[in-house]
């Protein structure tokens, strides 16, 4: 099996909040490595963190219909056992616009993750490096691009980027992403307007004393007003159209990756007005309920990309067995967006850690037991479809 180097070593708390002291003590003390899978971390972030902070991470938009869609459409997608194949040794590295994987996993962007641990996205990006893979800072952080870019030591993983009405601010952010060592920029298309998360409401979300949004302490910005609809309705840019990619791709030389498509005819938008690669996103079902899974969309924008720029998909992975669906149907890359805030959660750094782990060996795994050893040999053909569909064999 293929052996992964981690390093270890726990990076100190960097962060100047004490949020930790105001939550309580259940599930800590638990070692990170008795998890033996990502919903185990969820119960254990659910008990450990403020009821307001624990919905705004898990909820999504309406009665939740996708939400349920992305985990469970999985299930019903089978994979076919293959035997008799040499699997002694499982390679899962891969590459994405050159960027080297140990695995097919990257960690999609969350806001505000310091809500979960002190260290936040930090301890996030640390985990991911240290996995040999990598982390996409939200716009809406409570880590400066800045900060990261420093941890990190000058490799912080991909940003993602909200247009904000004043142009300005976006474009700045752009310019500071790319001197802090960010390597790619997603720009995020799903959300002219923030989906409808009622515990957000109830709750009456606020963001926890001490913490801001990071980028932009210097604005008005940097403090949630009036709840999160209300802050996104009034700074995003939602006349933003395909016509602005090419806004985008002159004020940056960073490949520029789509995030939130969700259906063909938006593929084939992504790649004629030229965006170097397509998240298959509903956002974490947080945007338009009653909208599809997203590994139910997947192959058709793979069939409608054709193969000329990468495909990724987000939204619901939570087992070795979806990541191998996703890319049996054509993703290069998954993205993983609450598993990692529940990793955070349960035990900063290490608890991250050993989300990556439990999905890269659960990987291995299922790669062995559908008889493939490298992640360019998966293929559909691992996908089984019923016998009744198949062409009878002529007598
Ligand atoms: C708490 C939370 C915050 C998020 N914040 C952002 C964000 O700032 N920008 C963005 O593009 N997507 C954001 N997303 C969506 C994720 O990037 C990703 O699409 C989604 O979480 C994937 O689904 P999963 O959580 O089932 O893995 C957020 C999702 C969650 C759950
Ligand atoms: C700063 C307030 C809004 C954060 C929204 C982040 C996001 O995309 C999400 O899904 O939540």
């Amino acid at each position: 099996m293929d052996k992964i180097t981690n390093n270890p070593q726990k990076p100190a708390i960097v962060s100047d909040i004490t949020l930790a002291n105001s939550r309580t003590n259940r599930g800590q003390g638990r070692k990170s490595d008795s998890y033996l899978n990502i919903e185990e971390f969820r119960i254990v972030a659910e008990r450990k963190l403020p009821r307001m902070v624990y919905d705004y991470y898990a909820s999504g938009s309406d009665n939740q219909i996708t939400l349920g869609e992305n985990v469970n459409f999985y299930s019903r997608i089978k994979l076919t056992p293959r035997c008799l194949v040499d699997v002694s040794n499982i390679n899962t590295k891969t590459s994405v616009f050159g960027i080297p994987l140990s695995f097919p996993v990257m960690i999609a962007p969350t806001a505000m993750q310091k809500m979960a641990h002190p260290n936040g996205e930090i301890d996030t990006c640390l985990a991911a490096r240290d996995m040999g893979t990598l982390m996409t800072l939200s716009s809406l952080a409570t880590t400066s691009v800045e900060d990261l870019g420093k941890a990190s030591g000058g490799n912080p993983g991909w940003f993602q980027l909200y247009v904000f009405k004043d142009r300005s601010i976006s474009e700045k952010l752009v310019k500071r992403a790319e001197m802090a060592g960010f390597k790619a920029i997603l720009l995020t298309i799903d959300t002219p307007f923030l989906g409808r998360r009622e515990s957000d409401y109830r709750n009456e979300f606020s963001l926890p004393t001490g913490l801001q949004l990071r980028n932009f302490t210097d604005l008005p910005l940097a403090d949630i007003q009036g709840g999160l609809n209300k802050y996104m309705a009034t700074m995003i840019d939602s006349s933003l159209t395909w016509n602005d990619l090419a806004w985008l791709k002159s004020i940056t030389k960073l490949p520029v990756i789509v995030k939130g498509v969700m259906c063909p005819q938006d593929a084939l938008l992504a790649v004629k007005y030229g965006a170097d690669g397509i998240i298959v996103s509903n956002h974490g079902a947080r945007q338009l309920d009653t909208s599809p899974s997203t590994i139910e969309v997947l192959p058709y924008v793979v069939r409608a990309v054709g193969g000329r720029i990468p495909v990724i998909v987000d939204g619901g992975v939570r087992r070795g067995t979806d990541i191998l669906k996703a890319l049996a149907y054509g993703a290069c890359a998954v993205m993983i967006g609450r598993p990692v805030l529940w990793g955070l959660a349960a035990d900063g750094y290490d608890g991250v850690l050993k989300v990556l782990q439990l999905l890269r060996d659960e990987l291995v795994l299922s790669m062995a037991l559908a008889g493939v050893n490298s992640i360019s040999k998966i293929d559909e053909s691992l996908i089984w479809s019923s016998p009744n569909s198949l062409p009878r064999p002529k007598l």
